[in-house]
């Protein structure tokens, strides 16, 4: 096989609890993860050296600036090379072309996405045969939210995002996708986080509310609306003052529920169907001049193409 390509998802949490800071620098937190309708391609192919490189494709450009890309040993697919090649004791090279769509720092898990699809692809590629968990394994030494974008779909996130309950949800749900033209720095917006709850008690999250996952398993976006809930909007909120009216705008407009996703700046908000996704990504187009799109979840995680 000389290459191969992987697509992976970016993912909304529902909801989003976080504990205090613990010692190592990471937060415990209880997440409800949905993997939704916005993927990351990383196409692998076989180099005859023992290089591992990285190029971004250049229909990427709507949500990236290049100039702004790392495209050297830093970038999430290149580390995600070389720890299944390490792990593996597989030597060969390789290069890697990413397709991106999901924003760069928008709360979506972007870079996990790419890492979870290198993952998969290098695994095929050079047939290292790793098993789905074994690669969330290794995915997890990479980033706390690498492990849901190899599983997809939707899960409860426990420990740093990590420790995933997956759950089978009955039905889809829709969602306007309001993305940013800047982006935030997910260990700012927890160091933000510390500083406004500085001298307040926080207990460790032990749980997502479970008439929150009920809800969602069973398809009551009503309740999902009611009880959806994420701990980092005061930071991204200080961090980012403007999300304020976006917010607004999605109450205005007849959203369910609006959040902002992970540590934003991406705003997701919850509609009833299909139809009323496109009805209000257009009606905040053409009335607000903000880019907005919908999306659906859950839908699989990482895979070959
Ligand atoms: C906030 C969330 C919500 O899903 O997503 P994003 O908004 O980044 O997409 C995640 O917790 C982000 O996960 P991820 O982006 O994989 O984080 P990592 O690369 O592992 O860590 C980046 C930094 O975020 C902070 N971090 C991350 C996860 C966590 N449970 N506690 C933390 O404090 C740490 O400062 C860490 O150094
Ligand atoms: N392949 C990659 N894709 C996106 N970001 C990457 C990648 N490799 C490294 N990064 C770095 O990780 C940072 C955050 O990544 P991203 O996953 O897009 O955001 P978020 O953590 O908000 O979901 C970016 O600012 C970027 O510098």
């Amino acid at each position: 096989m000389r290459s191969v390509v992987a697509r992976a998802p970016g993912k909304i949490n529902v909801y989003f609890r976080v504990g205090p800071p613990r010692e190592d620098g990471y937060h415990s937190v209880a997440s409800l993860y949905l993997a939704v309708s916005l993927y990351e391609d990383v196409a692998a192919s076989a180099r005859t050296d023992n290089e591992i490189t990285v190029s971004l494709n250049p229909a990427s450009t709507s949500v990236v600036d290049p100039e702004d890309f790392p495209l050297g040993e830093d970038n999430l697919v290149v580390r995600a090379a070389r720890l299944l090649a390490e792990h593996t004791g597989h030597v060969a090279g390789v290069h890697l072309d990413i397709t991106k769509r999901v924003p760069v720092a928008g709360g979506m898990g972007g870079g996990s996405a790419d890492a979870a699809a290198a993952l998969v692809a290098c695994n095929a590629l050079w047939g290292t045969g790793l098993t789905r968990e074994e690669l969330g394994r290794l995915g997890a030494r990479l980033g706390a939210d690498v492990p849901f974008a190899l599983s997809g779909g939707a899960a409860v996130g426990l420990g740093v995002g990590d420790e995933l309950f997956p759950l089978l949800l009955r039905g889809r749900s829709d969602w306007v996708l309001v993305p940013a033209s800047y982006g935030l720095s997910t260990p700012k917006v927890y160091a933000m986080l510390d500083t406004l709850r500085h001298g307040v008690d926080v207990p460790a999250p032990e749980e997502v509310d479970p008439e929150l996952v009920q809800a969602l398993v069973v398809g009551d976006l009503g309740r999902v609306a009611d009880l959806a809930a994420n701990d980092l909007t005061p930071a991204a909120l200080a961090l980012a003052p403007e999300l304020g009216p976006v917010l607004e705008m999605g109450d205005r407009a007849g959203a369910l529920a609006e959040l902002v996703s992970g540590s934003g700046p991406t705003v997701a908000m919850l509609v009833r169907d299909g139809e009323h996704a496109s009805q209000l990504a257009t009606q905040l187009q053409d009335e607000a001049g903000v880019d907005a799109f919908p999306v659906h979840g859950p839908v699989h995680g990482a895979r070959i193409l």
